[in-house]
Order: structure tokens, then C-alpha cells, then sequence
């Protein structure tokens, strides 16, 4: 399988912080077409800042970017706007944590779901709705019509993020960056969703960049995992590598701080 993201070197200062204090600093890693990549670490490593330069997503003007990102071998730092808004539209997607922030409250769920073909494509109405129809049938919704109808607030917090979901698969992403999709859900709410990005991966091979603060999560979905630590990389290796044998204290005590009866799979 061939590469698919390479970021190299990533260093992100926000222009309000500190001269030397980097939130990414000099992280590099590849993911491969097709791949489950789990990024790991504790509040403020640097997790979310790497997913938003990944993105696109961080505000240009109040932040200093260096290194490089490549998708499919096109660098995306060195992109204008307008073509870093292309590549949302086709070739990579988000989820985060809280779907609710992302919906629009007073807006039904159909056109929010359609929202990236009808800024990105040609797509006539029709076509809209019936990709929808079948992102929301792909995120598992039962009745995709009566969902497609309805407004966020008259669905459940797990149908939300299945809808978050399915607005993230109707551009037919290569690649999904996912984070903390599953932190604000019950755990078996929790457990459905991960089967559903599983899903998603082994049907379309979509890769995803499956972003926890929750070890034992990115357990049972990835098979590789990279760890992050005061905004650097410290750790990169097969998940069960990690759990046999940490290499860095640091990695143990993510681990430690499992609850024991998780630390067998379920
Ligand atoms: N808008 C911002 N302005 C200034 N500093 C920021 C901003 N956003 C994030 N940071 C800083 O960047 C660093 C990394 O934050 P980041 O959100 O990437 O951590 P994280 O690992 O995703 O944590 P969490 O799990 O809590 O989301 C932190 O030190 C944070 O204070």
C-alpha cells in the first residue's frame, strides 16, 4: 500500500504564547493508504493542534507553522485557502468531539450532512439528498429519511456523532482525522462508533487518524499508535508492542492509567 500523509518536522507556536514554546515540536510520522493510525497523550500534548495543521484548520494569521505535510504527495502547508478548501472537500475529512458545537441548532440534519458537496461539487439537489441518504445509511442511522428531516436536537448525542460521521464519509475522504469522537459517549455508545469507523475503514479504505487521550480506545481500533508528549513525539510502534513493552516512562504511565479491569480486550 502506498503512503498516504507524511508530515515532517512539524513545528505550531501560536504568535500569543511564549518566544520558545512550541505546541508541536518536530513531529514526524507517515500513514499509509488504508491505515488506523492512534494518536496518544495526556491534555495539552499537542494532539488536536497536529490534527488542525493536518486540516487546514488553524487560524493562518495567529499562528507560526514550519516542516512539512504532504497528502498524497501534494504539500499542504504551501497551499492557498481556496485549494486547502478542495482537499476538505475530497480528500480528507474531520470528526470531533462534541457534535453538538458542530450543528447548526435551528438547521435540519439533510442539508448540514450535504453541506461539503454543495460547497465543493456540482452535485445537483438531487444527487445531494441522495448522497446523504446513503452517508447516513453507511454511518449505520436507522430510517436515513426521517433523520434527514429531522433537527440535532430531536436526535440522540450517539445518532449526532453517526451524523458528524456520515458528513465526514459523503466526500469519500482518503483520509479521516478523528478526534475524540468518542470521548462525550457512553461506553457502549462508545463501543458502536468505534465499530463503525472499523467498518468504514475495511469497506471504503478510508484511513483515519484516530486522536484519544484513552489508550485502551485506540486499542481496540488501531493497530499503530504514536505518542505525543509536550508537543513531542515520543513513542511509535504496533499498539501491542506499546502495551507488552513501553519504552518510554511516559508511555507506562498513559497505560497505568487504565482502569485494570480494561487492560484485557473486550
Ligand atoms: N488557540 C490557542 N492559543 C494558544 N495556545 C493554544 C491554542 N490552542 C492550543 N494551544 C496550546 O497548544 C498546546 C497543545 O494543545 P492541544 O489542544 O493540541 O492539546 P491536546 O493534546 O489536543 O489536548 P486535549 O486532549 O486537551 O485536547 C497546549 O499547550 C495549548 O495550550
Amino acid at each position: 500500500m502506498g503512503q498516504l500523509l507524511a508530515v515532517q518536522d512539524l513545528r505550531v507556536r501560536f504568535q500569543n504564547a511564549a518566544p520558545h514554546r512550541w505546541a508541536v515540536d518536530g513531529v514526524s510520522f507517515a500513514m499509509d493508504e488504508g491505515e488506523i493510525l492512534g494518536l496518544v497523550g495526556e491534555s495539552g500534548s499537542g494532539k488536536t493542534v497536529t490534527a488542525m495543521s493536518i486540516s487546514g484548520l488553524l487560524p493562518r494569521r495567529q499562528v507560526q507553522v514550519a516542516g512539512s505535510i504532504t497528502l498524497d504527495g501534494r504539500e499542504l502547508l504551501q497551499c492557498t485557502e481556496k485549494e486547502l478548501r478542495d482537499i476538505q472537500g475530497s480528500g480528507l475529512s474531520v470528526v470531533f468531539q462534541e457534535p453538538m458545537t458542530s450543528l447548526d441548532p435551528v438547521m435540519r440534519i439533510g442539508p448540514q450532512v450535504e453541506e461539503s458537496l454543495r460547497i465543493h461539487t456540482r452535485c445537483t439537489r438531487a444527487e445531494r439528498k441522495e448522497r446523504a441518504l446513503e452517508a447516513l445509511a453507511q454511518a449505520e442511522l436507522p430510517d436515513p429519511e426521517a433523520v434527514y428531516r429531522k433537527y440535532p436536537h430531536e436526535l440522540s448525542g450517539g445518532m449526532l456523532q453517526r451524523v458528524m460521521i456520515a458528513a465526514a464519509i459523503i466526500s469519500r475522504p482518503k483520509l479521516l482525522l478523528a478526534d475524540e469522537p468518542t470521548t462525550a459517549l457512553d461506553v457502549t455508545i462508545q463501543a458502536q462508533i468505534l465499530q463503525l469507523l472499523r467498518k468504514l475503514n475495511r469497506e471504503s479504505g478510508m484511513a483515519v487518524l484516530f486522536i484519544s487521550h484513552d489508550l485502551n480506545v485506540v486499542r481496540r481500533l488501531c493497530n499503530r499508535v504514536i505518542v505525543m508528549q509536550h508537543g513531542k513525539l515520543v513513542e511509535e510502534g504496533p499498539v501491542e508492542d506499546l502495551f507488552r513493552a513501553p519504552k518510554q516512562d511516559y508511555t507506562r504511565q498513559l497505560i497505568a492509567a487504565i482502569p485494570t479491569r480494561d487492560h484485557k480486550l473486550t
